[in-house]
């Protein structure tokens, strides 16, 4: 198996986040993607935001009852928790770590609910960057579909066309950002694509990317 890993060469892991509007497939795609990265040899795990924490429980609950700044604070809580005990002992450990909803979503959810832009980022200024931020989108009418064939259970799901629409505007503007800020960022439209095939082609570029482990030298060589 490869390793990115920090384990015996001394270097991290990779963290990869996916962010993009409600209904465009990041949940089901990031669980492909592991399981690709897993069956070509690369040492993954995925995870999501908000966590499974008891603070990311609370959030992803709670978006009827909390609302504004109260809810940009419970879900940065949320964020910081889990980068500090989910994913910075799984970079340390070497592995690739998919992330479904990372900062990105922030700049777009809190937003739609009133939280200026710049209290989004003094709340983030010390959470670590994704080694690659991805951004999955779709047209906005897909998106709306998918999402309500699913099943709506946030404030954040769309109640219609309108709001499917601002959210990827948002998104939009988060993924230039984020590319701005000199994160490494790849936009991909996901069309029609099955979540099989929009997965194997973000593996495959993904892949190419991450920087693989030099072979270890043996007790005794130079
Ligand atoms: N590429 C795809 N083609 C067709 N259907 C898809 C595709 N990807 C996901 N779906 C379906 O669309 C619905 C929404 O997918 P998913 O929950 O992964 O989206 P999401 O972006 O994580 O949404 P949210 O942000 O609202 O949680 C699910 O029913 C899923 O099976
Ligand atoms: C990342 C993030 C999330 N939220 C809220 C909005 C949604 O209700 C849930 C995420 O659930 P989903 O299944 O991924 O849609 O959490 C938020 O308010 N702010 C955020 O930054």
């Amino acid at each position: 198996m490869q390793s990115t890993g920090a384990n015996e060469s001394g270097r991290n892991g990779f963290l990869v986040t996916l962010d993009g509007p409600s209904g465009v497939g990041k949940t089901t795609c990031s669980q492909h993607l592991r399981n690709i990265l897993l069956q070509v040899g690369f040492p993954a795990t995925c995870t999501t935001q908000p966590s499974a924490s008891p603070i990311g429980a609370l959030a992803r609950s709670g978006t009827h009852t909390f609302h504004g700044l109260a809810l940009s604070c419970l879900v940065a809580a949320d964020r910081y928790h889990h980068i500090a005990t989910v994913i910075e002992p799984e970079l340390k450990a070497g592995r690739v770590v998919v992330c479904d909803r990372y900062v990105p979503s922030a700049f777009v959810l809190d937003r739609l609910d009133g939280v200026p832009r710049e209290f989004i980022a003094d709340l983030y200024r010390y959470a670590r960057p994704a080694d690659l931020a991805v951004f999955l989108f779709a047209d906005p009418e897909v998106c709306l579909r998918r999402a309500q064939t699913r099943g709506v259970y946030s404030r954040f799901h769309h109640d219609g066309l309108a709001a499917a629409e601002r959210e990827s505007t948002l998104f939009t503007e988060a993924a230039e950002q984020t590319r701005a800020s000199g994160t490494p960022t790849l936009i991909h439209h996901v069309a029609d694509t099955d979540s099989d095939t929009v997965a194997a082609t973000l593996a495959q570029q993904i892949t190419a990317l991450i920087p693989s482990r030099p072979p270890t030298a043996h007790r005794g060589e130079s």
